[in-house]
């Protein structure tokens, strides 16, 4: 099973979002990136960089967009806590910022819960579920109202209170009655409240099967044909649209969910994912009901996207291991996860990496008749400390599949490999890190594509390009050419003086690069800037008949 990352946070709940809403990002392990602004990158003119382009997608996808008011949508949540974060009011946050809707939460109950089951339930006294309710609704504009826990009949009489004083555009109820673990979490008096008050003013209720017989006084609900009938006569109750959920209906190798608007039945059915990572889908379910309508769906698409999302969610941490019980929660930041993450280097960047790194070239793998990975592998076995793919002239899907053969093969010696330039490159294959160039892309903007963990060097001749790569949030630069060198055409030539000017003022670890060999690379080392950590090579290594013996013979120089 895959092992997951998890944080618990202790912290007190603000039903503003604020401080409970830091749940949400410490779930799914590749929120780590911050939330950028915007991003404005023309990737369409080269259509294969797909991964580029979904991660710029996901990323302004990420924001949350302002209606045209310039309000941002706005689920509030009344429901309980689930102590194991799964279900209720963590699995409303984590939805909503999933869907990227704004969440705030009023409190009804605190459970102490976990994948086992229910260990306790403290109720929220109804008085201050209303001042609760009061705060959020008196000041901030809520477009969706979701209800699940409502653990007692006054908290319901409460609620719709609160409901006819400040009227929303829509309001979800989630008819949360018993954990699938079997413990009750709100007992039959409740129902009278539902029946004669929260339902009469509800525009979707969500009931699964066991919540539907107890809403119709206990009918059981065995089949797909049952459930119609119950959505029928749910609607008969009050609710404009009724959505029975099917996923713990016995024998179904689907996952058939019944919607009733009131005139026509849909059957939105998926496919019955086998895995124990079920709980809180409920919650999840009506949350993303309510963020698609917060963000002005129609009913019946806002319920469609809402069970996709289920769907995939679940696919996604079918493996997930979670807790010792018999229901797990699931991940619902599917979308910002590496696809390759489970092989990714573990470690930060290393500075000591600099040492004798090896930077490729094909010009000189086509002279010598050899594959850019037979080049890598020699290199890393004669002891280069760090590779960088620099492949001007290769098709891109040439490059791509090259590069994926060279990760593994540094993977093995654990040395990072990155790739120059091409952060469409380096982002499909999961490399490294990148190394850019001045006219390339810029170094701000590559860490924001490639997230914090990522290794970034930039180019830099002058102290005033060092400093700004230090700002952009480099790891490190490459200063040179040091000598001259007939691997870059018309690069200009710093020499050892103006490598020396440039790790004064750095504030990162420097390679210098440019015309290094096996008779000069010591004199490089012994400049004495304490900053100056490796040299970088091409010809060197790669111009030459065995690049294995040739990196050995540097890397008793260099070290
Ligand atoms: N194994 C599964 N595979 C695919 N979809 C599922 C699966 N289990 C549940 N679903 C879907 O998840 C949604 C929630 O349904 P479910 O019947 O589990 O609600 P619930 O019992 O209220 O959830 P909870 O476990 O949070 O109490 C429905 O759309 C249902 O079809
Ligand atoms: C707090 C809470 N709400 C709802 C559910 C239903 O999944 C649960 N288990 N716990
Ligand atoms: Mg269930």
């Amino acid at each position: 099973m895959a092992s997951t990352e998890s944080l618990l946070l202790c912290c007190p709940f603000d039903y503003g979002g604020a401080r409970v809403s830091q749940v949400a990002p410490c779930f799914g392990r590749s929120l780590r990136f911050p939330i950028w602004n915007s991003v404005h990158i023309n990737t369409d003119s080269n259509p294969k960089n797909y991964r580029l382009r979904v991660k710029v997608q996901m990323q302004s996808n990420m924001m949350m967009k302002p209606n045209s008011d310039n309000k941002i949508p706005h689920v509030l949540t009344v429901a309980g806590s689930d102590s194991g974060g799964g279900a209720g009011i963590q699995a409303d946050l984590k939805a909503c910022a999933a869907r990227r809707v704004y969440c705030s939460t009023v409190v009804t109950a605190v459970t102490a819960q976990n994948t086992v089951g229910v260990q306790g339930v403290n109720i929220v006294p109804e008085d201050f579920v209303a001042e609760q309710l009061q705060s959020v609704l008196s000041d901030m504009h809520v477009d969706v109202v979701k209800t699940g826990m409502l653990p007692s009949l006054n908290i319901v009489k409460v609620l719709c209170q609160n409901l006819r004083k400040f009227p929303v555009k829509a309001l979800v109820v989630d008819p949360v009655m018993k954990s699938t673990s079997g413990d009750v979490l709100a007992g039959p008096s409740v129902l009278t409240g539902f029946l004669e008050e929260l339902l009469p003013m509800t525009d979707i209720v969500t009931p699964n099967i066991k919540e539907a017989s107890v809403l119709l006084g206990g009918v059981p609900l065995k089949s797909v044909s049952d459930m119609r009938t119950a959505a029928k006569l749910i609607h008969d109750l009050g609710p404009r649209n009724v959505l029975v959920k099917g996923g713990d209906l016995p024998d179904s190798s689907d996952a058939i969910d019944v919607f009733f608007d009131g005139e026509e039945f849909y059957e939105l059915c998926s496919p019955r994912v086998n895995t124990r990572n079920t709980h809180g889908t409920g919650c999840t379910l009506a949350s993303c009901i309510s963020a698609e309508l917060a963000k002005g769906s129609s009913m019946l698409s806002a319920v469609k996207t809402a069970k996709h999302f289920i769907e995939v969610a679940l696919d996604y941490s079918r493996d997930m291991a979670m807790g010792n019980g018999a229901q797990g929660p699931f991940d619902h930041f599917l979308e910002l996860k590496n696809i390759n993450q489970s092989s990714s280097r573990q470690t930060r960047f290393n500075p000591n990496d600099l040492l004798l790194y090896a930077v490729t070239d094909s010009t000189m793998n086509r002279k010598w008749g050899r594959s850019i990975a037979e080049a890598v592998k020699a290199a890393v076995e004669g002891g280069a400390t760090i590779v960088q793919l620099r492949e001007k002239d290769a098709e891109t899907r040439d490059f791509l599949d090259a590069a994926k053969v060279c990760l593994e093969i540094c993977r093995s010696y654990g040395v990072p490999l990155l790739i120059n330039d091409r952060l469409d490159v380096a982002l499909a294959c999961d490399a490294d890190g990148v190394h850019v160039g001045q006219s390339d892309m810029p170094a701000r903007l590559a860490r924001t594509l490639l997230g914090p963990e990522k290794i970034i060097g930039v180019s830099c001749k002058t102290p005033e390009q060092a400093h700004q790569a230090w700002i952009d949030g480099a790891d490190y630069i490459g200063c040179g050419g040091v000598y001259p060198t007939n691997t870059k055409a018309n690069n200009r030539t710093i020499g050892l003086d103006g490598l020396k000017e440039v790790c004064q003022v750095s504030r990162l670890p420097v390679v210098a690069i440019g015309g290094i060999g096996l008779s000069n690379a010591r004199a490089v080392m012994e400049i004495g800037e304490p900053n100056l950590k490796g040299v970088a090579v091409v010809s060197t290594l790669f111009d030459r008949e065995c690049i294995l013996t040739e990196t050995r013979n540097l890397h008793a120089l260099v070290s």
